[in-house]
Order: C-alpha cells, then structure tokens, then sequence
C-alpha cells in the first residue's frame, strides 16, 4: 500500500466496524477486480439516479461553454470533511471553491480524467487558491501533477475512496474514477468516466493517441464489467441528460452496442469538428494548468 499524504487526524468508519482507522487523506495501490453483480436496485428516487451512502456529498457541476461536468464529493462524517473535485474547469473555479466554501469542506484533491482539449483545467488556479490542494492525474497521460496514478490505485478521501481504472482510447492516459467497493462506500457505485464513456455516446478518437480499438476494448473490460447499477457520471454531455448507468448504456448505448468493426468505422465517420481550445488547453492541461501561473501569486485560500 503506497502511502503518500496523511493528516495527522484520523477517523473510525462509522458504518464499518471491520474497518480500521484510516488517515484522512492517502493514495493506495491494490489490484482492481471487476464486480460481476448482476443488482438493479432503485435507492431513492423512482429511477434509481441516487446513491445510498450517510457519508457522501455529491455534487454535478456544470460549465456551459464546453458543456463539461465537474464533479464533489466529500466525506462528510469525517471531522475535516474532506473532498476532491474530478475535472475542475477554470472557468468556474470560483462557483466550485464558493460551494467547496459554503459546505465546510477541506478540498484536497484536485483530480482530472485525462488531458482534455476542449477547456483547460481548473486544477492550477485551484492550486493557486488552496494551499494544500494536490493536483492528480494518471502517469499514463504523460503530463505533471502532484500525483500521477495508475489502474488499480485507490484515492481515499476520509473513509470514502475513488478506485482508478484505467479507460484509454479517447486518449492514452484516460481513466475513470469508480467509488469503492464495500459496505462502508457508496451503493450503487458511481463511476466517473471522463470522456471515455459518454451518455449513449462515448469520446471521439482522433487526436491525442486515440485509438477507436483500444476504446472499445478498455470501456468493454473496464466500464461494462461494474455491476450494472453503477451510475455513470461523464465528463461532457451535449444533450442535456446528466446520469446513466452501466445497465442502460449495456441496452442502450448506439456505438458499444456494435461489433469492434462497426465500432471503428462508426468512429471514423464522425466528422466532428476540431475542438476550439486545443492548442490553448493540451498544452495547459500537460501541466495541469500550471502553465503560467508561477508568475502570479497564490490568493488567500478559499477555506
Ligand atoms: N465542439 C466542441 C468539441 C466537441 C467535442 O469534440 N467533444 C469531444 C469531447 S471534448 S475533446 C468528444 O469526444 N465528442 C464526442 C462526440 O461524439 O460528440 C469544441 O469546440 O470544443
């Protein structure tokens, strides 16, 4: 187990009795092992979009420009409340650090599911305004952060933890962040796709080391295999729709739904037009947003 923060207060989980203490904050890295469950199981609300869980505050953020989702979520029975928000758009980094404020939580992650291109990061001005916060993504995307992690990591937050799976093909260094497995976590799971798995829909391949194959191959062994209540949160949706699940994307989804052929000739077909940002944002992201910030001086931490 790689340990690599700690505050010095601990906590006993609450719903847990078998779990021993564990430090508010650390990244550890066990083998990951795909649930096989077959549940569907409504938790509060008549279309089952809720998760069961006292200690988890979640929360869907959205920017509008690049129609890109942010995502909190804080375990709120540890007594430092700690919290992580997965793919921060600077642009709305005073929105989120507000929230973050208003809620009494202490950000200590600011974590990405891959290089985006189309907006840049809100993790280096949240840096910037949070002394403390650490910067997160996979050392697969080649870029810098605080924290490079890999597939099978776990990042806990309090007694709550985010599990990484690695998910490449819409870049090579995406991955999904998935709640933990266990009877102190979230049910049901919620995994947090990045632009791997989109709401019936799924990242375009054609930059960035894409790969249309390695796509379906990485969402197929990584996604589909969680049990099919998960909830799928993505990081865009150009639709309107907010929430999905394994379940419904298994039925549903029009492009994973094929075979791998049809799958790369859909993919290759799409004609979407470049993003607007992507000469600005890839370079920017490769540093998690650090890329002109050293100038400039840190603000007074928002919490
Ligand atoms: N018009 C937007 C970019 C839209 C786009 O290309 N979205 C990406 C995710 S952000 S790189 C994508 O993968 N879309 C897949 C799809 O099927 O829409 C802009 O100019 O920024």
């Amino acid at each position: 187990m790689l340990r690599v923060h700690c505050l010095a207060r601990v906590s006993t989980c609450c719903l847990s009795p078998r779990a021993a203490p564990r430090p508010a904050i650390s990244i550890s890295r066990t083998r990951t092992t795909a649930g096989r469950g077959l549940r569907w199981r409504a938790v509060g609300s008549t279309r089952g979009y809720a998760t069961s869980c006292d200690k988890l505050l979640f929360r869907q953020l959205f920017e509008k420009e690049s129609s890109t989702y942010t995502y909190l979520l804080a375990d709120v029975s540890h007594p430092d409340k700690p919290a992580v928000l997965i793919d921060p758009v600077d642009k709305t980094v005073d929105r989120d650090l507000s929230l973050v404020k208003e809620l009494g939580l202490k950000l200590i992650y600011a974590m990405n599911t891959h290089v985006h291109a189309d907006h840049v990061t809100g993790t280096g001005l949240i840096k910037g305004k949070v002394p403390g916060v650490k910067s997160v993504i996979s050392k697969a995307s080649n870029a810098r952060a605080d924290f490079l992690i890999k597939t099978g990591e776990k990042i806990h937050f309090g007694d709550l933890f985010l599990e990484v799976r690695a998910t490449p093909g819409h870049t090579q260094g995406c991955v999904t962040y998935v709640t933990g497995d266990g009877p102190s976590q979230p049910q049901p799971r919620m995994a947090f796709t990045g632009d791997a798995l989109l709401i019936c829909g799924c990242g375009r391949t054609d930059f960035q080391g894409g790969s249309s194959l390695q796509l379906y191959q990485s969402v197929h062994a990584q996604i589909f295999t969680l049990p099919k209540d998960t909830l799928v949160y993505p990081a865009h949706d150009y639709k309107g729709f907010t929430v999905s699940s394994v379940g419904e994307e298994l039925l549903y989804n029009p492009r994973f739904l094929k075979d791998e052929k049809t799958f790369k000739s859909i993919m290759e077909n799409l004609n979407l037009s470049y993003p607007k940002m992507i000469d600005v944002a890839v370079p920017a992201n490769m540093v998690c947003g650090l890329q002109d910030l050293s100038a400039k001086p840190a603000e007074a931490a928002s919490n």
